[in-house]
């Protein structure tokens, strides 16, 4: 049976993260894991893309259904700072769902899923879709590169690297370079 690839393959262009401004919103709910992801991602923007560390802005909410306002209400304040320097030129929403016994899990998934894609598009500002959607324990500790199975992998890596596309390309964007 042919084979291929799974995931992301990386973009051929090296990105320069050193004058982006990163917001990292991240759930306190599964916290172990959430927390290997945001490491994840910050590890990989920092070493990789030369993001400095004084840029990535990161701040928590209770749940992943917090993501969403959270999320456009820190992006509206950045803009009211007087420096446009402030505002974020990329945000990365970090949350770990699991699949417990009753349909809240659904719920929440569609509705966090949708409301992060609103508030990017609605405000401009690409939002990286950082939110584990997990049926049992296990498959969260894999996708955070946590756990014993070999095919464990930190989700939070292509995270950063996808931040720090998005970010870069949007900054040409807005300015009419494509
Ligand atoms: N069960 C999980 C939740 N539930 C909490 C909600 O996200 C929300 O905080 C609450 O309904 C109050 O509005 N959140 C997660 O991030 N992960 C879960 O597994
Ligand atoms: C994703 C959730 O909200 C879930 O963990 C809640 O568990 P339950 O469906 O058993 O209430």
């Amino acid at each position: 049976m042919a084979t291929f690839t799974k995931g992301v393959t990386p973009s051929t262009e090296k990105y320069d993260g050193s004058s982006l401004r990163v917001l990292i919103v991240h759930t306190r709910w599964n916290y172990e894991v959430v927390e290997a992801l945001v490491r994840g991602a910050t590890e990989t923007m920092t070493s990789e893309y030369n993001v400095k560390s004084e840029n990535i802005s990161i701040q928590s909410v209770s749940g992943s259904y917090e993501l969403p306002f959270a999320t456009q209400s820190l992006i509206g304040a950045s803009r009211m700072n007087v420096q446009s320097s402030q505002s974020f030129d990329v945000v990365i929403c970090i949350g770990v769902l699991i699949k417990g016994s009753t349909m809240h899990f659904e719920y929440i998934a569609e509705a966090v899923s949708q409301g992060i894609m609103r508030v990017s598009l609605d405000s401009g500002v690409p939002i990286v879709f950082g939110v584990l959607t997990c049926l049992n324990d296990e498959q969260a500790l894999e996708r955070a590169g946590l756990g014993d199975k070999e095919s464990k992998h930190n989700h939070g890596i292509d995270w950063g690297r996808c931040a720090v596309e998005m970010g870069v390309k949007n900054t040409r964007w807005m300015t009419g370079v494509i």
